[in-house]
């Protein structure tokens, strides 16, 4: 089964908790890729860090391009960084490196761009994506004042792209967050999906570590209990 991550905010964590699923999902002998379908900000090479990380973390040969349909120079909101370069984002390129990948693996972890409603293009948005994808959604709660609102705000606008949210990860961004267990409580007690594990605020981010703190059975029961 493959999701779509998104999170509660652009540097939520969404790349680092993505390339965790992928470890994890690998390290049980799936077939995975990552998949970044629109990317603002690249390196000197015109590749992108993020789809970069997704590319190497996946346990199958793709090729950037299917990794990475779209990709554009400046780190801004994506329908700008398109239109800065005079490219409309159009779904069905981004389908087509969907189904190529699709077709290789297991599970494709797909990562958003920013937040969930973030504009692609002058009509649709980042939920509009999953939609079409048809795929449940993780949603990575960056751990950080502000968090609750934007996770249950997500949370609902997930429910009303009638689209099932499949987990939630707490990624601890902020390492002196005050009350953390309190907020994680808080949304525990308050988002239906489950809590997929709590990633602690590592002084040197790393995907594989981050992958031990994530339960997939929570994932496979809830496809085993339908
Ligand atoms: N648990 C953590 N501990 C410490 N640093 C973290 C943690 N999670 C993420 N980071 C760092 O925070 C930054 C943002 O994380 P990440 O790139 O995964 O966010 P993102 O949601 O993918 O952002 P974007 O919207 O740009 O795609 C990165 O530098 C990452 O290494
Ligand atoms: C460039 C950045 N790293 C992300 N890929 C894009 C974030 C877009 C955020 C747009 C917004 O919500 O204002
Ligand atoms: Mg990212």
């Amino acid at each position: 089964m493959s999701y779509f991550i998104t999170g509660t905010d652009t540097g939520a964590g969404k790349t680092l908790v993505s390339c965790a699923l992928l470890h994890a999902f690998a390290a049980q002998g799936r077939r995975v890729a990552g998949f970044k379908p629109v990317a603002a900000g690249c390196d000197e090479d015109d590749h992108n860090e993020d789809a970069k990380l997704l590319r190497a973390a996946g346990s199958i040969q793709a090729t950037y391009g299917q990794v990475n349909p779209y990709c554009f120079p400046h780190a801004i909101a994506p329908h700008l960084a398109a239109r800065h370069v005079g490219v409309r984002i159009e779904f069905p390129r981004i389908l087509a490196s969907y189904r190529e990948l699709a077709g290789q693996t297991d599970e494709v972890i797909a990562e958003g761009a920013g937040g969930f409603l973030v504009p692609l293009n002058d009509r649709q948005t980042s939920a509009d994506l999953a939609k079409q994808l048809d795929l449940p959604v993780i949603l990575v709660v960056g751990m950080r004042l502000g968090c609750l609102n934007h996770a249950l705000l997500t949370v609902r606008a997930i429910a009303d792209y009638q689209l099932e949210c499949a987990g939630w990860v707490a990624n601890v961004l902020d390492a002196g967050m005050p009350a953390l267990q309190e907020n994680i409580d808080a949304l525990r007690e308050r988002i239906a999906a489950p809590l997929l594990g709590i990633i602690p605020h590592q002084a040197m981010p790393d995907a594989r570590a981050a992958s031990a703190h994530l339960n997939l059975e929570l994932l496979e029961k809830k496809q085993i209990d339908g």
